[in-house]
């Protein structure tokens, strides 16, 4: 039997950073409507009770974002620039801590959530540059006697709502380049993980950025506070992680108001292996793409694709090699997958191995429980995957890898993108002539040549059709939460 996390705090070097309470314009608050549990994902046991906050103090906190919005708009980039430096130091100062948070929250394996430290971190680095470079432009008049400039202005107040899966870097991926704009964030966590949002607080605090700037509202209802999101007139911009499901919800809600949104949502990513790919790399990306975070990412291959001449050799490699993956507790060193983080996850897995098994398809690998009860789930292989199966058009969301067979290239692009999703895609061939036709038949917002890991604070991230609106990351990012002014001056 796992342990169970009895003391989360005794867990960290730093017992201060395990905070409970909401942080509402520079305070540490408690919630009207009590507290709401937090479970270890691996044996179901509370290891919080977190402050749950109502509507209306939702309101209170955006209030406080629009006042505190208008100071923070007139400290000059530089200055901004140097508090969220501050606040990237101690991220990474507090590493450890903030990974074993995070593991106790998401059951990510400890390596994994240090590694999403490091990788939410990156983004305040970023964007903490990006706060001097945020450019004007004068364009020649129209006639000899006008002027004409372009500034750049925040939006205002910037409203997020993340999810789960990466519960420290969905958030930092928005307010980095917010605050680095002089936007003010009010940020409303998953309820499965809202530690890992306030502790992003308590360094915020600890960083010197002013109260009301950066503000955590944790809730057990979402509705009700997307709802407050996108009807106060107070907040002028959206940015939401998560389902397509739920992005559409927000999108006609925040649609009365005419409200700038970014959506970065579900995926349904083919993983393309051709006959002239370096098999063994290949498998070493389809481990990292499928198997990081057990499956539970937008961009995680959801369909793998192998060309008819190396399927068996691929199968036998990625089978010996998801063998050696270890599954167990993400606080334990050596684990490889943590439990996924709720029982219906682990439904939604046993859902898709059934219906490709009912459709035809054979399970290679991971039909055995690892034994270990809880939302642990054995990694799984399938063979003979078909287009009529689930797993074709919905995110697994889930350590389960369907391999699919084809012979020609016009044959797998056409499959890899039938579906309404386009965020992430990978392929691995050596030819060059077909890497570049490939990468640009894919419609996907993002292609992987020759690897399984794409994320980078340094690229834009972001998906086509329903995967999403916008980008996150690189220098693109910062615009979502910049309006563009013209002056047209007469002289
Ligand atoms: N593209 C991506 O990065 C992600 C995609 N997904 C996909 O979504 C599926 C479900 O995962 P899940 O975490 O439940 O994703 P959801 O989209 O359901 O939830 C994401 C966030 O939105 C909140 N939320 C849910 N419904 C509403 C609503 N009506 N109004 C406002 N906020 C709302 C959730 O709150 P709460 O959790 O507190 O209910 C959570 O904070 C996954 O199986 C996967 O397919 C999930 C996560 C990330
Ligand atoms: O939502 C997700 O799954 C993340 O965006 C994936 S990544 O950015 O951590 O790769």
């Amino acid at each position: 039997m796992l342990d169970q996390i009895t003391n989360l705090a005794g867990l960290l070097k730093d017992p201060s950073l395990l905070e409970t309470r909401a942080y509402v314009n520079g305070t540490w608050t408690d919630g009207d409507k009590g507290t709401f549990d937090v479970r270890n994902p691996a044996r179901g046991d509370v290891i919080a009770e977190v402050a749950d906050l109502s509507r209306a103090q939702v309101a209170q906190a955006i209030d406080a974002a629009y006042a505190a919005q208008k100071d923070w708009a007139q400290w000059t980039g530089k200055e901004r620039a140097k508090v969220l430096r501050k606040w990237f130091d101690l991220m990474m100062e507090n590493q450890e801590d903030l990974g074993t948070i995070l593991t106790a929250e998401q059951g990510k394996p400890l390596a994994e959530a240090k590694g999403e430290i490091a990788y939410g971190a990156s983004f305040i680095e970023f964007f903490g540059e990006e706060a001097k470079r945020i450019y004007g432009e004068t364009i020649p008049g129209h006639q000899r006697d006008k002027r004409l400039m372009v500034m750049k202005q925040p939006i205002g107040v910037a409203a997020s709502i993340t999810p789960w899966n990466f519960p420290n870097a969905m958030i930092t991926r928005k307010a980095g380049p917010a605050l680095a704009a002089g936007c003010a964030f009010v940020a409303r966590p998953a309820k499965e993980t809202p530690l890992s949002a306030i502790v992003l607080a308590v360094l915020a605090e600890r960083a010197g950025i002013p109260a009301g700037v950066f503000n955590v509202v944790p809730s057990s209802s979402s509705s009700e506070i997307g709802k407050e999101f996108c009807e106060n007139g107070k907040v002028r911009k959206l940015t939401f992680t998560g389902s397509t499901e739920v992005g559409r919800i927000l999108l006609k809600q925040a649609a009365d108001q005419v409200m700038k949104c970014s959506m970065e949502l579900g995926g349904n990513a083919p993983f393309i292996v051709f006959d002239d790919a370096d098999l063994d790399a290949a498998v070493e990306g389809a481990i990292a793409c499928k198997f990081r975070n057990n499956g539970q990412t937008c961009v995680c291959a959801n369909r793998l694709y192998v060309q008819s001449g190396v399927y068996d050799a691929f199968a036998e490699k990625l089978a010996a090699a998801v063998k050696k993956l270890k599954v167990g507790d993400g606080l334990k060193d050596g684990t490889d997958l943590g439990p996924l983080i709720n029982p219906e996850a682990l439904e939604k897995v046993r859902e898709h191995v059934a219906d490709a098994e009912a459709k035809g398809a054979k399970v290679l690998l991971g039909s055995e429980d690892p034994g270990l009860g809880g939302g642990f789930c054995a990694p799984l292989i399938v063979t003979g995957a078909t287009q009529e199966m689930k797993f074709a058009t919905e995110e697994t969301f889930g350590p389960l890898a369907p391999l699919f067979r084809f012979d020609t290239v016009d044959e797998v692009i056409e499959l890899a993108n039938d579906t309404i999703f386009g965020l992430a895609s990978y392929f691995y061939a050596k030819d060059l002539s077909r890497v570049y036709k490939v990468a640009e038949a894919l419609e996907y917002g993002i292609v992987g040549v020759n690897t399984g890991i794409i994320s980078t604070e340094l690229a834009p991230f972001g998906g086509v059709k329903q995967s999403g609106l916008g980008r996150e990351g690189s220098h693109h990012g910062i615009e979502d939460y910049l309006e563009m002014k013209y002056v047209c001056l007469s002289i």
